[in-house]
């Protein structure tokens, strides 16, 4: 097993470094080194999925990635691209690192920078800082309780900070208690060498939202780093596709705006599969399901389940696509039925569309969505409410009939609320009047669903319009950079 052979050629290793240099002089190196960088400042602001670029010439998943990687080069590059900590792999057998690519590379930037190595012993802790790290990593899979909390310590002694890795809840909550406070959510089973793309998406919830979250491998596309946006992740370690990578620059570049400025769309009230399939394909982030029973779009829960298992992009998506989060809508039901729903259909976030307060969307054992309307300037206050205790909040047209009415609200007020909160926005959005919308209210998402229907059904062409308008408009936002900066909370 991979882990095993590599935690034990790190024993041998360390065995002999400890001959060539013992514990007392390689911790008087590290105490004489000057203080590290403040990781958590490089993570500052939380609101943005900031970049951990990682220089590393192989891997054993993927054996010889860039075997001509000039390390210091390209750790300069990934600073002048944006990156806001470089991992260094030292590593010495399976990743082809080595520490002086470290020295040399914390020399050469100003970012942090992070050991990347299979830490199971104080000794590699202060080798770290005496190298110039700093930060290290622990990988909770080849720690217990008792070694991780030990390392945490000695790396807050020399004011390191650490990156802890988790690969279930299991190792999340083992994190937790050992009082991480940097956790990164790696998506690569180190045994199977298996991909989980939908790990953080699980692990994230029970994560306190105090920690600083990093997603971990796998990262190479626009939907990648867009889904990373909906995780509410503070950072994205990225390697591989970085090192394989034809234009550095650009493809940071790329990483960043689409997971810092790209608008998620929700396909709501979708009842059949050939309108998931399209749903799927033209790039949609969530799909909605109405769960109250005197709208025309409602569906049954088993239903859900059968039309999601008749979608063939649901079932089998193509390599590399990403499937969308899928949403329970609900009016007034009770706290018990919804979270029964939510269980039995897998439901990974729940919008509440009725007068649900903020004590009632505690009783949801998920991420809630809470859809509120604006009548006037004083209902922005009651936005506050809900905005610790709630996910996101959706602004929807005000009407007797709570929603999907294809009736378009206030924009400017919308316009307000997104100042103040990531807010979805929902309420008469069509492909034609989308690129206003986005332009007006510039929301961290977009919920549609009469204006991509025809006659009170679901048309897929509309659906398709309607993401690639957004899509389309999206582009127009990202190259005119000063109005990003306006709206720091997409
Ligand atoms: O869609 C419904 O029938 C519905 C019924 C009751 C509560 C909420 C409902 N829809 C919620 C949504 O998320 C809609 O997508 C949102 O209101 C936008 O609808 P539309 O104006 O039709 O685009």
């Amino acid at each position: 097993m991979f882990l095993d052979r590599i935690v034990n050629q790190t024993r041998i290793d360390l065995a002999q470094r400890k001959i060539d240099l013992p514990l007392e002089q390689i911790k008087r190196q590290a105490l004489e080194q000057p203080s590290p960088r403040d990781v958590l400042e490089a993570f500052d602001p939380r609101d943005r999925v900031h970049l951990i670029a990682e220089v590393k010439r192989a891997s054993p998943s993927k054996g010889l990635l860039a075997p001509d990687l000039d390390p210091v080069a390209t750790a300069k590059i990934y600073e002048q691209s944006g990156a806001s900590v470089i991992s260094v792999l030292t590593e010495p057998h399976f990743f082809l690192g080595s520490p002086e690519y470290l020295t040399a590379i914390k020399n050469a930037v100003s970012v942090p920078v992070l050991r990347k190595d299979f830490i199971i012993d104080e000794y590699q802790v202060y080798e770290a800082r005496a190298w110039g790290a700093d930060m290290i990593l622990l990988i909770c899979a080849i720690l217990d309780d008792q070694q991780l909390r030990d390392l945490l310590n000695v790396a807050t002694s020399l004011r390191m900070r650490a990156l802890v890795e988790v690969h279930s809840q299991d190792e999340a909550q083992r994190a937790i208690a050992a009082g991480a406070v940097i956790i990164g959510v790696n998506s690569r089973n180190l045994t199977t060498f298996e991909m989980n793309p939908y790990l953080i998406r699980d692990i994230r919830r029970i994560l306190p939202e105090d920690r600083v979250i990093v997603a971990e491998s796998g990262i190479h596309s626009e939907a990648d780093v867009r889904r990373l946006a909906r995780y509410d992740v503070q950072a994205m370690l990225v390697g591989e596709s970085l090192v394989v990578s034809k234009n550095i620059p650009d493809h940071i570049q790329m990483l960043l705006r689409h997971a810092n400025h790209t608008t998620q769309v929700k396909i709501c009230g979708l009842s059949e599969p050939e309108h998931i399939d399209t749903a799927i394909e033209a790039g949609a982030d969530m799909l909605g399901f109405i769960f109250h029973k005197p709208s025309h779009r409602y569906i049954q829960p088993e239903r859900v389940l059968e039309v999601l298992a008749a979608s063939q992009s649901y079932t089998q998506p193509r390599q590399g696509q990403v499937l969308p989060d899928l949403v329970g809508v609900f009016v007034n039901e009770d706290a018990d039925t919804i979270n029964a729903i939510a269980d039995q259909i897998g439901l990974h976030y729940i919008q509440l569309h009725g007068d649900e307060t903020p004590e009632f969307c505690q009783q949801i054992n998920r991420p809630v969505i809470k859809a509120l309307s604006l009548r006037q300037l004083e209902d922005l206050e009651r936005l506050a409410s809900y905005r610790d205790i709630t996910w996101r909040l959706l602004i929807d047209t005000p009407t007797p009939d709570w929603g999907g009415t294809g009736r378009t609200g206030d924009w400017e007020l919308a316009r307000l609320a997104a100042q103040q909160s990531k807010i979805l926005l929902a309420g008469g959005l069509t492909a034609e009047n989308v690129a206003t919308a986005i332009d007006q209210v510039q929301p961290w998402g977009l919920d549609v669903s009469s204006g991509v229907e025809t006659e009170r059904r679901k048309d897929s062409q509309k659906i398709a319009a309607f993401i690639a308008q957004v899509r389309q408009s999206e582009k127009g936002q990202q190259e005119a950079p000063e109005r990003q900066e306006e709206s720091s909370l997409r």
